[in-house]
């Protein structure tokens, strides 16, 4: 394993190095603490996750057009506050003059609003998916990032995916170049394919608060390249916050994303993530890697349920979604009653304790618990979900009683 470089963000608790089969890694330079901030990133770029035009796609996209600040992606919550784009002032607004003057010079230049607006003016029927127009917010927000940003867009292009073939690209390559009148950079549709893989790969989602249905949706898509290193697990050791509605965003530190340590992490020890909740069974977990990330899982926990009977993989569904009272490992249903007998081989299901422990007991979250970070060395008692916000109180005598809950914060 050869280490790449010095740390990530002049932090030295992490290294990124070079591992075989896994490209590059995120690894704990030091013994890390449950709770424990590993790193803490910022967006090279961020874009909306509301398609191009919320009409032609669903009622709730039509509901939320102009609900935030299409700089800081806050909720706008003032509507007294609240500033139009000069060019485009139907479909874009500003929590206020700061915002509005930063995104002029930078994610909403006059370059940016009128791309936009073309693309949403033209009358292509095959642009009318969702996925095809949030692709092409990301390849305008990329070419403006190369315009306003040129360093920026150099650590983009750093990023893992190359080009392949992909009929989007080419696509949106040639409508692109069309509507701009030769106004674009030169974006080869070889670099726009390549553009398409990296924020395939790397673009993290901003999402939704929780709400009552538990469906969960993306606001906004955002590169952080340093927080791009890690690499995935179904059993991880980390877990990833960020609190869009509640930070400061006249900094822009509301956009941040937040790596934690969920549990303590040896030194050496490869620090990874899970890129989707980790209730996913083993045959969903799988197709969504190699389809969406190019790479069989052959981790821990993937190892263990490979071996399972289709009739297993369901009994553990069905015990994640009973309520986690005084569970306990039991290697034919997953978990049982605490007071049951105890002969089974816990090998069969080892991360039943993680599920335990670390997963969020809310109908629906499916969100990973980590404590709170650590005050003068000593880990925090109180745990909180990436995805609900929910705080609940551990009390490290096994297990995270939903009585316990706290309020939020
Ligand atoms: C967000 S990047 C992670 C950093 C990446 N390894 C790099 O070199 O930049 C995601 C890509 O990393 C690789 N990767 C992530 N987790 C992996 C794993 N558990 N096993 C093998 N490859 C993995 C896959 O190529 C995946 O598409």
């Amino acid at each position: 394993m050869a280490v790449e470089d010095g740390g990530v963000g002049g932090d030295q608790k992490i290294t990124v190095t070079q591992i075989e089969g896994r490209g590059r890694a995120v690894v704990a330079s030091k013994p890390l603490t449950a709770g424990e901030i590993i790193l803490k990133d910022s967006p090279i770029l961020l874009y909306s996750a509301l398609p191009l035009n919320p009409h032609s796609t669903s009622t709730r996209h039509h509901q939320i057009q102009n609900l935030y600040c299409s700089h800081c992606f806050k909720i706008l919550s003032n509507p007294l506050s609240v500033l139009p784009c000069p060019l485009c002032s139907s479909t874009t607004a500003f929590c206020g003059p700061t915002c509005r003057s930063t995104a002029l010079i930078s994610s909403h230049t006059p370059w940016v609003c009128q791309t936009l607006t073309r693309l949403r003016d033209c009358k292509f029927p095959s642009l009318h998916t969702e996925e095809l127009q949030i692709q092409a917010r990301f390849l305008v927000a990329a070419n403006n990032l190369s315009r306003v940003s040129p360093c920026d867009f150099q650590t983009l292009l750093s990023l893992q995916g190359g080009p392949s073939e992909d009929a989007n690209a080419v696509f949106l390559h040639s409508l692109i170049s069309s509507l701009c009148n030769g106004e674009s950079i030169n974006f080869t549709l070889e670099l726009t394919a390549a553009l398409l893989a990296k924020d395939k790969l790397n673009a993290f989602g901003l999402m939704e608060p929780f709400g009552d249905t538990g469906e969960r949706s993306v606001r906004a898509y955002g590169i952080y390249p340093n927080a791009s290193f890690f690499n995935h697990d179904c059993l991880p050791n980390a877990c990833r916050f960020d609190y869009v509605d509640s930070n400061n965003s006249a900094d822009g530190s509301n956009l941040d994303v937040v790596v934690r340590a969920i549990h303590d992490v040896p030194q050496g020890r490869e620090i990874c993530l899970s890129y989707f909740p980790v209730n996913l069974k083993y045959s969903e977990r799988q197709r969504r890697l190699k389809e969406d990330y190019g790479f069989t899982c052959t981790c821990d926990r993937c190892n263990v349920e490979a071996n399972w009977s289709d009739n297993e993989e369901e009994e553990e569904e069905e015990a994640m979604e009973e309520d986690n009272d005084e569970l306990m490992v039991d290697s034919d249903i997953g978990v049982k009653e605490v007071g049951e007998e105890e002969e089974e081989d816990e090998s069969d299901f080892p991360h039943a304790y993680f599920f335990l422990r670390y997963m969020c007991t809310r109908e629906n979250c499916w969100g990973t618990l980590a404590p709170l970070p650590p005050s003068n060395g000593a880990p925090s008692s109180v745990m909180e979900c990436n995805v609900c916000g929910n705080l609940k109180r551990n009390d490290d005598g096994g297990g995270i009683d939903g009585d316990d809950a706290l309020e939020e914060e």
